[in-house]
């Protein structure tokens, strides 16, 4: 069953490519450059060629989009973001304005009470594990468990084009002097057992929106280490960016991290949006 493990876009591009009759070799090399481990994509070769259907259908999106044309986008709510930056691959932008002052302070009021040691997924395992790595507190919240959420959930659904359903709970976090996120993909690695699970839950982590929730004196960007890109915590901004390629394919140019804060507190919201419904 590993072809329904794939990317909608890239089964169906598998379902061509043997129509068309191409040799197991030349689908194989470029799987492979896109990012697929071997046993993965060989597995779901084997699955078209003994006659799997595919789960995808042409018209659905692979990943979210940003109507970047534009230089402030309103939002379904009426809110007015503005698009301060945007580059196409990794295809990312960075916002300002996307919740006002207000809004942040609630956000960061509403969660004070409940900030825990973070903990991040464990490749093999899956499951929730505490590390050196992510020196931070944070807690999360249900989908629309406060009005707040709510709005801001759909403020983000509207701006970069994606379902509220197929968006996980708010994630908050803290970052005092010297806590940091080290560099990071926030997609499931096919390669890693511990994804599995996530993956047949709810499909591929497409895209992130990192919401900035207070002004960092020093220090505390988010940097992609391998396109020398960092972004500097403003309230209210966002940095939001694809995980995956236009086909669905995992981009390993997402590496990211969440740089030392030097002086003061940096709170941010994370939004992870996946390929189906959550
Ligand atoms: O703290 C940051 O700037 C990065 C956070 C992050 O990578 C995440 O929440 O997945
Ligand atoms: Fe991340």
């Amino acid at each position: 069953m590993s072809l329904k493990l794939l990317p909608k876009e890239w089964q169906i591009w598998l379902h061509d490519n043997v129509a068309k009759g191409c040799s197991d070799n030349s689908i194989l090399t470029l799987m492979l450059k896109n990012g697929f481990k071997l046993p993965i994509a060989t597995k779901a070769l084997e699955d078209v060629r003994l006659g799997e259907v595919v789960v995808a259908s042409r018209t659905e999106q692979a990943r979210p989009s940003v109507a970047i044309e534009r230089n402030s986008i309103v939002c379904e709510d009426g809110h007015e973001v503005r698009v301060l930056t945007h580059m196409k691959a990794p295809y990312t932008v960075y916002f300002e304005h996307v919740l006002t002052d207000a809004e942040c302070d609630e956000m960061v009021a509403l969660s004070d009470s409940q900030l825990k040691d973070s903990t991040v997924v464990d490749m093999a395992l899956g499951t929730s594990v505490a590390h050196a790595h992510r020196t931070s507190t944070g807690c999360s919240f249900k989908r629309a468990e406060w009005p707040l959420v709510d709005r801001i959930e759909q403020r983000l659904a509207s701006l970069v084009n994606w379902p509220v359903a197929q968006g996980e709970g708010l994630q908050i976090l803290r970052y005092e002097q010297g806590g940091e996120y080290r560099a990071h993909h926030d997609y499931f690695d096919p390669a890693y057992s511990g994804s599995q699970k996530h993956v047949e839950q709810a499909g591929q982590r497409v895209g992130t929106v990192i919401m900035y929730l207070s002004d960092v004196d020093e220090g505390g960007g988010t940097s992609m280490p391998n396109i020398g890109f960092e972004v500097r915590p403003r309230k209210g901004s966002a940095l939001f960016f694809c995980n995956v390629d236009e086909y669905g394919a995992i981009d390993p140019m997402t590496l990211h991290a969440g740089v030392p804060v030097v002086k003061g507190v940096k709170y941010i919201a994370t939004k992870w949006l996946r390929e189906r419904e959550f």
